[in-house]
């Protein structure tokens, strides 16, 4: 068994007295009880999956739809030219509000350093299991917990995801703690730092654009959300012998500002529009881009977080990087003042971005609970 050697409780930068450090303390608890990585289960090759992935027959994930609608593709390339940069802003904003989720391509990240990535992630996953322990060991970190391993397992009704992960923060500069980076393999941590500032430029691009996409100021997020913190999650999917019986990821909404994702060309992702499911397909150089909760509440509901998902296949592994991006701890999220009118009152409560994280995780990642949980009494009549 895996997790049967206690791991030590590592430093962490952490405000202990906060309810947030409570719940991580509580989740760190339960991950030294002896439950099996899933990479581990897939190379035992296991026939029947053990009890606690298996989803309740209600829960499972159906079929996507099979219709002509797919998510929006948005090429960014001439946005020099002003006529190309307002219609790029307008595709932007659309994407937003109808699906949430797009993806981009000329986005300006060279490819050579996208397929590095992948590469220096997937040969990390190739280590061995008590290697990668060992190097990246899980731990209470900033907001959630760190490392390589076994996440959200709140409680003992949570149905665990198909799915191992490494999670650690890339800047700020003082949010890194590199040494509990991957070691091997050694290029891993020059790549990822380059990927970091190169998908932070992107993020300062795309925040600009969607500002004026809801006809505020261009820097008016960024300003906002001060010196904001970067996150990596590379989430790691072997075959699965009963794909149909268990979640990848379960359907969440992401509880940051903006996501930018990653793939390997391997489907599974799927994303939620009105009450379908639609499957997102690899394009290739592209990067998908997803609306967080954080911004949901800054547009004042008019940019969608969307659900989304992951499911597993009987005969691949999948990989997926997310990079994730949100405001320190004490910014307070709240719709732009620009947006608020009698006929479109503030939709959801202001709150401060560590708080948000807080109420997030304690909602064992289901749907999209946490922000509806600040919408305001009078708003929940509003049809957005
Ligand atoms: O694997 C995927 O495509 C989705 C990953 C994801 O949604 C996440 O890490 O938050
Ligand atoms: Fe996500």
């Amino acid at each position: 068994m895996d997790s049967s050697t206690p791991i030590p409780l590592p430093a962490t930068n952490m405000d202990s007295s906060s309810a947030a450090m409570d719940a991580l303390l509580k989740q760190f608890e339960r991950l030294q009880r002896p439950i099996d990585l899933v990479q581990t289960l897939s190379e035992r090759q296991v026939k029947e999956i053990p009890a606690r992935y298996i989803l309740p027959s209600d829960r499972r994930p159906s079929r996507p739809l099979q219709v002509h609608q797919s998510l929006p593709v948005i090429d960014l390339a001439g946005l020099e030219d002003i006529d190309q940069r307002f219609k790029i802003v307008r595709q932007l904003a659309q994407a937003s509000q109808e699906w949430g989720f797009f993806q981009i391509i000329n986005h300006g990240i060279p490819l050579s350093l996208l397929e590095s990535v992948k590469r220096v992630s997937k040969e990390f996953y190739e280590i061995s299991l008590e290697e990668k322990r060992k190097q990246c060991p899980v731990r209470p970190g900033i907001t959630m917990l760190e490392g390589y391993g076994r996440f959200f397992d709140i409680s003992d009704d949570t149905v665990l995801d198909w799915v191992d992960a490494l999670v650690h923060y890339i800047s700020p500069q003082w949010a890194k703690a590199v040494e509990y980076w991957p070691k091997t393999p050694s290029t891993y941590r020059e790549t990822y730092e380059k990927y970091g500032e190169e998908v932070m430029g992107l993020i300062e691009k795309l925040l600009g654009l969607l500002s004026e996409g809801l006809g505020l100021d261009p820097n008016y997020i960024q300003i906002l959300i001060k010196e904001p913190l970067l996150q990596v999650r590379i989430n790691y999917y072997p075959p699965c012998p009963q794909p149909d019986m268990v979640n990848g990821l379960k359907p969440h909404s992401d509880g940051d500002l903006m996501t930018v994702l990653l793939d390997d060309g391997v489907e599974g992702l799927q994303v939620r529009k009105d009450e379908d499911w639609f499957t997102v397909p690899p394009v290739p150089r592209s990067l998908i881009v997803n609306i967080g909760d954080l911004l949901q509440i800054i547009s004042n509901g008019k940019y969608k977080s969307a659900e989304h998902r992951a499911v597993v296949n009987t005969n691949q592994n999948r990989m997926s990087i997310g990079m994730f991006l949100n405001p320190q701890v004490d910014v307070l999220i709240d719709a732009a003042p620009e947006l608020i009118d009698e006929d479109h009152p503030s939709l959801y409560k202001a709150v401060k971005a560590g708080e948000y994280k807080t109420v997030y995780m304690s909602k064992d990642f289901r749907g999209k609970a946490a922000v509806e949980d600040l919408r305001i009494e009078q708003a929940k009549q509003v049809n957005l």
